[in-house]
């Protein structure tokens, strides 16, 4: 019989939910979809699509939305009260929830969601500061307000379970990385899944013989060099700092910049708890940097249709930094690439961006068709190469939720 799974996505700056309708071992069906952005930076937007009708709404026709929380409570209640989600009457119709987890330390697979898993998710909190307390926060909502759905944690870092020794281990001393779980982890996981099957799909391959460069850039921003189907390096690291600047974070900088900041960077900021300790420069390399600090706005594509010349360094700094990854991972995969995947909400929609990126790696035998990277992605997968490039060029409008809501589908613990 169907279940209604709810996909929670609880992103750096949004919220995302996706409503299913899953049976076992079949594709889920998409009823619903709605989404709170701006929540690091206003404006807060929110998006609501049931049955293909889309409903745009303003911040002010609703409750404050300040986090995570209130904007699952605001979602929910959208739900609920939509006479058109006949599926979704009370919340007692709830029957499956599914929680995006940024961090999940050494879970290589999802977790149904009981008191052990929580607290393990809860003290990986220190090492995604912009994420894991958030999304807790919502999964304690579903335990509270939702007390018979199965709830699954899905972790962003456990498709990168497969990085090697080499390349996840740090040059410090061993023993105080073992002990401390000092190592390279790589998020937007479930990113990547998707794209490394949807890809697949579109070039008739086996996931196992796909190797690809993929781009998530959104809010935060990562590059991923799959090999066979698998993560063998990704740019995020310990945390998601490291790697591509993005929304409010600075990426990788030289370690030593935080010594020289201001001289109270190494302070608890004063909403640090005794659970919970974000230092200044965590605070500040996190949510004070990146395009924000740059140019005052998040919005990327501001940014990007922006003459001011803050707009233009941020730019460019962004293609700048994308290369470096674009050029390690091409050698990493040592030329033997089906593609390079554009996907994140940057990725699919600017397609100046992509043609920049495109231009600067074009000697590597990425070459973009101008007109094809002008055109609206409308498809899943969508081809933007240049006839003759000697590698793909594609965008992947990748969805989170959906990999949640398929690998839920084929969990034989839920059903
Ligand atoms: N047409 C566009 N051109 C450039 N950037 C865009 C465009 N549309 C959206 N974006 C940017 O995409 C980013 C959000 O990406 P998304 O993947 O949805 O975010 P999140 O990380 O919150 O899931 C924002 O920086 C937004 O400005
Ligand atoms: C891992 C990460 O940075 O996620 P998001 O882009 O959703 O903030
Ligand atoms: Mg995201």
């Amino acid at each position: 019989m169907a279940k209604v799974l709810l996909a929670i996505n609880s992103g750096s700056s949004s919220v995302k939910i996706s409503v299913f309708s899953a049976t076992f071992r079949k594709t889920p069906q998409q009823i619903a979809e709605a989404q709170v952005s701006g929540l690091t930076a206003g404006p807060v937007a929110v998006f609501y699509t049931c049955h293909n009708k889309t409903k745009k709404k303003a911040e002010k026709a609703w409750q404050p939305v300040e986090q995570q929380d209130d904007a699952f409570e605001l979602l929910l209640g959208l739900f609920i009260d939509d006479p058109n989600l006949q599926e979704i009457k009370s919340k007692a119709d709830i029957a499956i929830t599914c929680h995006r987890i940024v961090h999940g330390g050494d879970y290589a697979s999802s977790q149904l969601i009981g008191p052990v898993t929580y607290d393990n998710i809860e003290a990986l909190s220190n090492l995604a500061p912009l994420h894991n307390r958030a999304a807790l926060t919502i999964v304690r909502s579903c335990l509270d307000q939702l007390p018979d759905a199965a709830n699954i944690a899905y972790f962003d870092s456990q498709f990168h379970s497969t990085i090697p020794e080499h390349i996840r281990t740090y040059p410090v001393n061993p023993d105080i990385a073992r002990k401390n779980g000092l190592r390279k982890y790589g998020f937007h996981g479930l990113s990547y899944s998707f794209i490394t099957r949807s890809v697949a799909g579109y070039l008739g391959k086996e996931i196992g013989e796909l190797s690809i460069i993929a781009l998530h850039l959104g809010s935060g921003a990562s590059a991923c060099a799959i090999k066979n189907g698998q993560s063998w390096d990704t740019s995020m690291g310990l945390t998601p700092l490291a790697g591509l600047p993005g929304a409010t974070r600075s990426g990788s900088v030289d370690p030593s910049l935080v010594f020289h900041y201001t001289n109270d960077v190494g302070k608890l900021t004063p909403y640090s708890t005794p659970e919970l300790h974000i230092s200044r420069a965590e605070d500040i390399l996190n949510k004070q940097s990146g395009w924000k600090s740059l140019t005052g706005t998040t919005d990327f594509r501001a940014i990007s249709e922006s003459d001011d010349p803050a707009c233009k360094l941020a730019f460019d700094i962004f293609v700048d930094r994308i290369c470096g990854f674009v050029g390690s991972y091409y050698v990493a995969l040592r030329g033997q690439v089906d593609a390079l995947v554009f996907a994140g909400g940057i990725g699919e929609k600017s397609s100046k961006l992509r043609d920049r990126v495109a231009q600067s790696v074009s000697c590597l035998g990425f070459e973009i068709d101008d007109t094809s990277n002008a055109a609206e992605i409308t498809d899943v997968v969508q081809d933007v190469s240049a006839k003759g490039s000697r590698h793909g060029v594609l965008v992947c409008q990748t969805d989170e939720q959906f990999e949640m809501a398929r690998s839920c589908a084929e969990d034989e613990r839920i059903w």
